[in-house]
């Protein structure tokens, strides 16, 4: 089975674009959560624009399901935050200052020594590890030299491949999540994700442990309400449909 996690990082944006408190971040969440979602997903960037600080620890007190931190632990107050708030899995992400959206994975191999003791520090703390990586195999072999329980494959090329030719969007995808299991690793997935690409994905990634959705989602809940939207999220994921 392939868990939906959530990711209310637009919730953050719409609710910051004003300076009160609507939407309300934590009503979202917990919304998701009885509309179905398995896991709720934030990535707090250094300058707050969307998820500040502060929604972590709220966060973390009404998050039922499985919780997911993204981000850059080159930062001393990332790292902070995890250590205070123990989610259920944290995501490294290798951001840049000033970055609009994540547009990389980890050079695992050039960052082995860096990553594995990143993720010692984390996985001491008891939390699940996964790490943002290209559809590479070295990058996944690279990974699974690092210790992490799990890498998030970066879907971007995939999602923007995909209507040209799906076949050969997803080629590489496929080859390094056999990889990554031969490796014993776990697999989450995510960028781009939508009601379009997703039920293809979802079918031919084998080991598919878990997609974390954001911007389609939140943007398709404008039209479907997010109840709806969780629903249909969801049924791309089953495999019995
Ligand atoms: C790691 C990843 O692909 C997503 O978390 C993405 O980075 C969302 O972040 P933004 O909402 O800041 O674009
Ligand atoms: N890890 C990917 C994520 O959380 C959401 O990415 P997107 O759906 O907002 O592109």
């Amino acid at each position: 089975m392939t868990r939906l996690s959530v990711n209310i990082n637009k919730i953050a944006t719409l609710r910051n674009s004003r300076g009160g408190n609507n939407p309300d971040l934590i009503q979202v969440a917990k919304d998701c959560e009885r509309f179905g979602a398995q896991g709720i997903t934030v990535h707090p960037r250094p300058d707050e624009r969307h998820i500040r600080y502060q929604d972590v620890f709220d966060l973390k007190k009404i998050v039922t399901t499985e919780f997911n931190i993204e981000g850059n632990s080159q930062e001393q107050k990332f790292i902070d935050l995890v250590l205070a708030n123990k989610p259920e899995q944290v995501t490294l992400v290798p951001d840049v200052l000033g970055q609009i959206t994540s547009n990389h994975g980890w050079d695992t191999i050039a960052n082995q020594q860096y990553l594995t003791d990143m993720i010692t520090v984390f996985k001491n703390a008891g939390i699940r590890v996964s790490i943002f990586v290209d559809p590479d195999v070295e990058m996944v072999e690279g990974a699974a030299k690092t210790g992490t329980d799990r890498i998030e494959l970066y879907t971007e090329a995939y999602a923007h491949q995909y209507h040209a030719n799906k076949e050969l969007a997803i080629a590489p995808y496929i080859k390094a999540a056999e990889v990554a299991e031969e490796l014993g690793l776990g697999i989450n997935a995510g960028h781009d994700l939508d009601l379009q690409n997703l039920k293809y994905f979802a079918a031919n990634i084998p080991g598919l442990d878990e997609v974390s959705i954001g911007h389609a989602l939140i943007s398709d809940a404008l039209y479907y309400g997010l109840e709806n939207t969780i629903q249909m999220y969801l049924r791309c994921l089953d495999k019995t449909q």
